[in-house]
């Protein structure tokens, strides 16, 4: 048997399920076949056995001679099941007999700790030394396809449940359904109601269709018993295929590491003569949160947010910290990340003094074209090619570094016009 095919194997053992694919990969590595004939002892109670074993094809029952409960049924392991020592079925306190020819795969107990090294992501509490976006995306198992997610206080949300908030976090729910052999290749996404700041977000996953290369899982999140939030996502087991890339990296862009950070822009903005005194004034009072992403926009603007300029916009981006190693995480990330300047550049070619406007994105589409680190730095190449009837389109490419075309993003909003500040007597 091949590594890939044991992969496959294992990823369909539920005590697997959650554990990330570098996990799953090393324990194809490990394990080694044992072959028993029908009748004969696996394990013998009172015997700890040689690790866990995954059963590969043939029938097992697990019957306890010492057994005072002589009702208690004997069970049948069949394909997928598992025990040995420290599982649910241990090994120690049963006789393991096979019932037909049978096949397990066993990995040695030294190596059972492999079983908890999950990721934070996928541990049951989140912990403070991870990156603050794996934290954001940190979801509560609460029943089997339900989970629970907060929005942590210092986070962006712009006075309501910020928006990629919603899709990484939806993601990170349907992710979790599925086996780690599949990826997202597309996710699409629709904002129905504002999100409150304050209490749960609960992520109810529907498992739609599990197939042999594809998995389809719809998620909608609740709030105060109405769905305030609904995601459609595609998975696919990987395939060598064809390959090709029309759109190129943009040439000539400046490396992130010669850019200003968003801190440094703010710094400038507070000092810089040429932007208006009131301007500059208005920076200052805002309440200054870093963000868990580092952004470089390519090309700073000297304006402010009411001069006018293209609809477009380039910025490299990663998260801050290193992010666990498992790519559905990753691409989690990159989701979370592509709802956080996008929209805004629609209103770029109507900016103008006086112009307050207020925006929120309306729905979201994602493809992931190829496999992605989301703590390395990702160009987000965006334009908006059209906005019309209060309704800004905007569309975006995600390069690596390499130049490889990693995610194409699409999104439309609702453009309003703020309410004027109430005018203050100068008598
Ligand atoms: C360029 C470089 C810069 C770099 C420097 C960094 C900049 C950094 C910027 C970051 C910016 C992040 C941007 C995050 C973007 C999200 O995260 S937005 C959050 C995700 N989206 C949502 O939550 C939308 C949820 N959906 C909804 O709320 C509703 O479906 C909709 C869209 C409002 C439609 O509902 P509806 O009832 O049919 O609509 P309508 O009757 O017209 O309005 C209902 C209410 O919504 C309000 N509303 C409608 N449109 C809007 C709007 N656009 N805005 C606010 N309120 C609105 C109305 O005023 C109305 O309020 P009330 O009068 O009831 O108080």
């Amino acid at each position: 048997m091949n590594t890939e095919s044991v992969m496959e194997f294992l990823s369909g053992v539920s005590l697997l399920q959650s554990l990330p694919r570098s996990s799953l990969l090393k324990i194809a590595l490990l394990v080694t076949p044992l072959y028993f004939g029908p009748g004969e002892h696996v394990v013998r109670e009172g015997d700890a056995g040689l690790g866990i074993y995954f059963i590969l094809e043939g029938e097992a029952e697990v019957s306890s001679v010492s057994d005072v409960d002589e009702n208690r049924p004997e069970f049948i392991l069949k394909r997928h099941d598992y025990f040995g020592c420290g599982m649910e079925v241990p090994s120690a306190h049963a006789d393991v007999i096979a019932l037909t020819k049978l096949t397990c795969l066993v990995l040695p107990r030294e190596h059972s700790n492999l079983l908890q090294t999950r990721s934070i992501w996928n541990a049951d509490q989140a912990s403070e030394a991870c990156s603050v976006v794996e934290q954001i995306l940190h979801l509560e198992p609460v029943e089997a396809n339900i989970f629970k997610g907060i929005t942590l206080p210092d986070t962006p949300n712009f006075g309501k449940v910020f928006g990629g908030q919603f899709i990484g976090q939806a993601l990170a729910a349907a992710s979790k359904t599925v086996d780690c052999l599949k990826n997202v290749h597309s996710l699409h996404a629709y904002f129905i109601l504002i999100g409150d700041l304050d209490i749960p977000i609960i992520y109810q996953v529907d498992r739609v269709r599990d197939g042999k290369s594809f998995a389809t899982r719809r998620v909608e999140a609740i709030q105060k018993g109405k769905v305030v939030f609904s995601l459609l996502a595609s998975f696919q087991k990987d395939e060598q295929s064809f390959d090709h890339q029309l759109p190129t990296m943009p040439t000539c862009l400046p490396d992130p590491e010669t850019l200003l950070s968003m801190e440094e822009l703010r710094d400038r903005r507070l000092t810089d003569p040429r932007l208006p005194k009131t301007y500059r004034t208005k920076v200052a009072s805002k309440e200054f949160v870093p963000w868990p992403i580092d952004i470089r926009f390519c090309e700073p603007s000297t304006g402010t947010n009411m001069t006018k300029s293209p609809p477009r916009l380039r910025f490299w981006f990663r998260a801050k910290g290193k992010l666990s190693d498992d790519q559905a995480l990753h691409r989690c990330v990159l989701a979370y990340i592509s709802d956080l300047i996008f929209l805004q550049v629609s209103l770029n070619p109507h900016r103008r003094q006086g112009l307050r406007m207020a925006s929120i994105s309306l729905d979201h589409a994602l493809w992931f074209h190829r496999p992605c680190k989301a703590d390395d730095w990702i160009l987000f190449n965006i334009e908006s090619p059209t906005a019309y009837s209060g309704r800004g389109f905007v569309s975006a490419q995600m390069f690596d570094r390499k130049g490889q075309l990693v995610a194409s993003v699409y999104q439309e909003g609702v453009f309003r016009k703020k309410p004027d500040p109430p005018t203050v007597s100068k008598l």
